[in-house]
């Protein structure tokens, strides 16, 4: 069967000002499965992740050229609603930052700024929102708590049952767990898996075990290059370029 190409990314380039970021980038990402970005310090894994939802037009002095198509649509294209779009490409950042309010509330917030206000309704998509982040268990009893106390695992699974609940069909994560301890990163790995049955997802990740642990796609980065992607098993058995190969070894970066 064909696999879906959800975002293609067609010879994307961004500039800080003067400073080359990304350079000639072209990568298929394909529904229902993990491409995990990888490659040292500073090589532009997040400014990359941050193009997939128009997250850098919030950065003074970025420019964009090349494309990049969400099913088919260019998302850059001028009548492209951004706040529809970002509904539909939710992110996750590297720190948990929930809002200074109750469970509940955080999970509600995305829908009830889409104009949901049934009581009722906005029960079962939160419940359904933190059971599917794998969060209910732990919180049921805590809807009208503050946030704030949940810990750091919990705080992240809490984040992306807020993403979940406005649905969107594409989840970037920026580091999701280089903040957590390892049993939070191990059930934030679990949850990852379980969630690209539904979702698209794309990661970064400093750490190359994990991307070899929960990705089926891998992307190796450098100095705002695409060096090589393919098949995570690929990339990691049979890199075909020497840089790939260099770093997975652990000789550089
Ligand atoms: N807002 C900005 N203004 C100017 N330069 C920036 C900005 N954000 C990032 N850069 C530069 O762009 C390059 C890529 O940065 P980016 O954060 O995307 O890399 P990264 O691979 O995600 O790094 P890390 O793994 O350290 O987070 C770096 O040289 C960085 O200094």
């Amino acid at each position: 069967m064909e696999e879906h190409v959800k975002i293609a990314v067609k010879d994307l380039n961004l500039y800080y000002k003067d400073f080359h970021a990304l350079r000639d980038i072209n990568l298929d990402i394909k529904a229902n499965k993990i491409t995990a970005l990888i490659g040292p310090s500073g090589c532009g894994k997040s400014t990359f992740l941050r193009t997939l939802n128009r997250m850098n037009d919030l950065i003074e002095g970025v420019r964009i050229e090349g494309t990049v198509l969400l099913d088919g649509h260019d998302i850059y294209a001028p009548d492209v609603d951004v706040v529809y779009l970002r509904k539909r490409v939710g992110m996750v950042f590297q720190r948990p930052n929930p809002f200074p309010m109750s469970v509940y509330d955080n999970v509600a917030y995305g829908p009830r700024v889409h104009g949901i206000k049934n009581k009722r309704l906005l029960d079962e998509i939160v419940e359904r929102s933190l059971r599917d982040a794998a969060l209910w268990d732990e919180v049921q009893d805590r809807l009208f708590k503050s946030a704030l106390g949940l810990s750091g695992g919990q705080q992240q699974r809490l984040c992306i049952a807020r993403l979940l609940a406005v649905e969107p069909e594409v989840l970037l994560m920026d580091e999701p767990s280089s903040a957590l301890d390892p049993i939070s990163t191990l059930k934030i790995e679990e949850l990852i898996q379980v969630l690209k049955k539904d979702y698209t997802i794309v990661i970064v990740t400093h750490n190359m075990q994990q991307a070899a642990r929960v990705s089926d796609i891998t992307a190796y980065f450098l100095n705002g290059e695409l060096v090589e992607w393919g098949t995570t098993d690929e990339l990691f058995t049979r890199p075909k370029d020497q840089r790939t190969e260099d770093y997975i070894t652990g000789r550089f970066g």
